[in-house]
Order: structure tokens, then C-alpha cells, then sequence
């Protein structure tokens, strides 16, 4: 699927919107004029009207740079005013092509036509057909779902941004749950592609601002976030995390809701709640301080304090640590040998064992999304926010 169309000629420009897909990814319009001049002007045109061949979606940051050195290319340095803090989509922008400085617009031109080869390349390869892409279970675009060995296994997958996770994702994830609460499956293992198993909220879901503002934005997204966790409150059949790398934020505070917790020891937990004007979800203002104490959770919670994988299972987040070097191969030894045990008596355990809690995580869970709703809209959020973004644009 191209994800940038040229959605039309205005007044002798082309004007190239990049289609929001379904991530919800902000669009960043690029005004095509033919004004470049150069020794590379024709490479340069032919760069633009590449990028909408593209057949993967770049991403925001990507996108910001390709917008800025376009900028660069034809106009030169930034000359226009700077956007106000809650104008985040142009803000960026504006970060991302004031950040260039005085390149000269030949350099721009150059930056940009190697950007797009560098795209087209990685697209091309990306494309090619992978074995494993045969088992992948269809319709789900930011995961990939195996079912194997009665254990039907959930990976975050995008490695790039660190599994960051977007709005879509939590919506696939609350599907993949449900599916998998239904499949002949024993347990369900959530884990990461790449060094990461989550970097936590996709920080780029702040940009994607409805007609409706910022509010209604931190209204749906209070919806979503409660849904999201409440999934994990209600999952009926052992649920285990298989945590391949750095967990962060809302990765880590779901961790209260699972079964078993295997983490590699290169695997850290951290929640930077504080530092991003935030407060904790997940239900873990609730279940960290059962599980570790009050004290340790307040150090996790309030001063984002990051743990070790072995200062983890200490505290008792985590189950069991394993050597990276066999990780894999241990932890999925283990599950399978624990997936042929009698599917019902298990299920039923896991409801004896958290029936008595759910009644007060689903409220636990309510009021936490509630407060996240007004402090996504503060001051203390959104500079932080806006300080990763910014710090994320320049090149
Ligand atoms: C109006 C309200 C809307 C809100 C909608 C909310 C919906 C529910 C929210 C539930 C509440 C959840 C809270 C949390 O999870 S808080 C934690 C948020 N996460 C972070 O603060 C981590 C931010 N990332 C980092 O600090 C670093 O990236 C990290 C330490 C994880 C890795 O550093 P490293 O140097 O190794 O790698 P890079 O920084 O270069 O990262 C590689 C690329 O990945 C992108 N990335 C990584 N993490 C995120 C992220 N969380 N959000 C967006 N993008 C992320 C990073 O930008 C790099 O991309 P590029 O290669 O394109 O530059």
C-alpha cells in the first residue's frame, strides 16, 4: 500500500498528503513546487514522486525529515513563525525543518534524494516474502500471533520504534486477547521482536489530534486505556510474559496482571511516569505495592527508579531470570512442557486464584485512566512530551 498520494494540483504545486493509515499516524503534507534548481533538481523530482511508491509507512520521524529537507530544498532556511505548544503537528514541522539551520538547499536536495534511495531499498527488501510470514495469523498489522503446542503466542512488532505502542496497537492487542480467550490454546504468551520487549506508550500517539482537540483526544484515549487493561484483567487462561529486553511504562505495570513473568537478564523495568507528568496505570498503584511492598513500589512509581532484571524478581514482578544467551530455549522449554497440562483445571485455578480481585482491579483500573485524562492535558505532560518529540525531529 503507498502510503503518500498525490491527492492533487494546487495552484502549481503538487500537493502530497501522506494518507493517515490506519495507525493513525499524523499527516504531514508536502508542498511539491518546481521552483528546486540544482544539479540534482531532476534526481530530486524524481525522489518526490518516489516517496508515494513507498509500499511501508516511513514513520512520523521519517516523515518530519523528508518534510524538512523538502522545505529546506526549496525555500531554503526556516522563515516562519513558530507554532504555539499545542499546535503538535506543526510544531514538529516547524522543529524538524528549523533544526537544518543553513544547510544549503543543494545539500537539502542531495539529504533528501538519499533518504528516499535509503527508503526504497529498505521497502523493497521488507517486502520480500519471508518464510515466516506464512504462519503469521492474518489481519493484524502491528503483532505477529503463532499458535503452537497448545500456546498461542503474542508478539509486539516494531522492532524500529522499540515496540512502542500505538493506538492501533492496543486496539490489536484487545483482539488478539479475545481471540485467544476463545482458540483451543492452554496459555498465551505476550513477548518482543527485537532488543525490546516494549518501550511503552508510542509517545507519537500525543500528535494525533481529532477536529474535536486535545480533550475529546484525552477523553477517547481515557476509553481506550481502561478497555486496553481491563482485557488483562478479565483474560481467563494463564497469561505469561516472555520479557526479551528493556520493558518500559504501561508494559511494565500490566506485568501485575500476569501469571509468570520470564525476563531475560538483559531485561530492565522501568516506568517514568514522573518524568513525563504522568501517573501510573495498569492497576499498578494497586498491585505493585501488594507485590513488592509500598515502599519499593513508590520508588518504581513515583521516582521511576529502573530495576534489573534480578532486582525484579527479587521484588517479586518477576518470576524466574534467565541467561540471554538461553533465554529462549529455556523459557520455551518450560512452556511447553506446563501447556500440556489439563486445560481445564488450569483455567479454573487462574479464576479462583483472581476472581476475588477483579471486582477491585476494574475500579482500580477506572480511576487511574480517569486521572491520566487530566493530566494528559497539563502543562507537565505535554512539555515532556513535546521535549521527546523535538529531541526525536532533529537530525
Ligand atoms: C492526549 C493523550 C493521548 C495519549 C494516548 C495514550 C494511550 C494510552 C496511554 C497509556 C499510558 C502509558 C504510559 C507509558 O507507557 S509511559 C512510557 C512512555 N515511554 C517512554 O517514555 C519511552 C520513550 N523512549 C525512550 O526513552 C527511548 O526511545 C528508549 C530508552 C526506549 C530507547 O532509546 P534508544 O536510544 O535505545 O533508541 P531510540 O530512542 O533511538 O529509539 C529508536 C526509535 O524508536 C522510537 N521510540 C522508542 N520509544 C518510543 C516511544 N515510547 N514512543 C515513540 N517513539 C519511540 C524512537 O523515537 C526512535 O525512532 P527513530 O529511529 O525514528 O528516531
Amino acid at each position: 500500500m503507498a502510503v503518500v498520494g498525490v491527492s492533487g494540483r494546487l495552484a502549481g504545486c503538487y500537493c502530497l498528503r501522506a494518507v493517515r493509515s490506519s495507525l493513525q499516524v499524523p499527516a504531514v503534507q508536502l508542498h511539491v513546487s518546481k521552483t528546486a534548481m540544482g544539479a540534482c533538481q531532476k534526481d530530486f523530482e524524481s525522489a518526490v514522486n518516489q516517496v508515494k511508491l513507498l509500499k511501508k509507512d516511513p514513520g512520523n520521524e521519517v516523515k518530519l525529515k523528508l518534510y524538512a529537507l523538502y522545505k529546506q530544498a526549496t525555500e531554503g532556511p526556516c522563515n516562519t513563525p513558530k507554532p504555539g505548544l499545542f499546535d503538535l503537528i506543526n510544531k514538529a514541522k516547524w522543529d524538524a525543518w528549523n533544526a537544518l539551520g543553513n544547510l544549503p538547499k543543494e545539500t537539502a536536495r542531495q539529504n533528501y534524494v538519499d533518504l528516499v534511495s535509503g527508503l526504497r531499498s529498505s521497502s523493497d527488501s521488507s517486502s520480500q516474502v519471508k518464510p515466516e510470514a506464512d504462519k503469521k495469523q492474518a489481519g493484524y498489522e502491528t503483532l505477529v500471533i503463532t499458535s503452537e503446542d497448545h500456546i498461542t503466542k503474542i508478539m509486539l512488532n516494531r522492532p524500529a520504534k522499540k515496540n512502542a505502542l500505538t493506538t492501533q496497537m492496543y486496539r490489536e492487542i484487545m483482539l488478539a486477547l479475545e481471540a485467544a480467550s476463545k482458540d483451543d490454546s492452554t496459555i498465551t504468551v505476550f513477548t518482543g521482536n527485537g532488543d525490546y520487549y516494549s518501550s511503552g506508550n508510542d509517545l507519537t500517539n500525543f500528535t494525533d489530534i481529532p477536529p474535536g482537540g486535545i480533550e475529546e483526544k484525552a477523553k477517547n484515549s481515557a476509553i481506550l486505556l481502561r478497555d486496553f487493561v481491563g482485557c488483562f484483567i478479565d483474560f481467563p487462561k494463564p497469561l505469561v510474559a516472555v520479557v526479551n529486553g528493556p520493558a518500559v511504562g504501561i508494559s511494565v505495570t500490566i506485568l501485575g496482571l500476569f501469571d509468570l513473568v520470564y525476563a531475560s537478564d538483559r531485561a530492565t523495568f522501568h516506568t517514568p511516569f514522573s518524568h513525563l507528568g504522568q501517573t501510573p496505570e495498569g492497576c499498578s498503584s494497586y498491585t505493585f505495592p501488594k507485590i513488592m511492598g509500598p515502599a519499593k513500589a513508590v520508588e518504581m512509581l513515583i521516582f521511576g527508579k529502573k530495576l534489573t532484571a534480578g532486582e525484579a524478581c527479587a521484588q517479586g514482578l518477576v518470576t524466574e531470570v534467565f541467561p540471554d544467551s538461553t533465554f529462549q530455549k529455556e523459557v520455551w522449554t518450560r512452556l511447553k512442557a506446563y501447556s500440556e497440562l489439563p486445560q481445564n483445571a488450569m483455567h479454573i485455578s487462574k479464576q479462583i486464584i483472581r476472581n476475588h480481585e477483579k471486582e477491585k482491579l476494574h475500579a482500580v483500573n477506572a480511576e487511574e485512566s480517569s486521572i491520566l485524562q487530566e493530566r494528559w492535558l497539563s502543562d507537565e505532560c505535554m512539555n515532556a512530551v513535546m521535549d521527546f518529540l523535538s529531541r526525536k525531529a532533529k537530525l
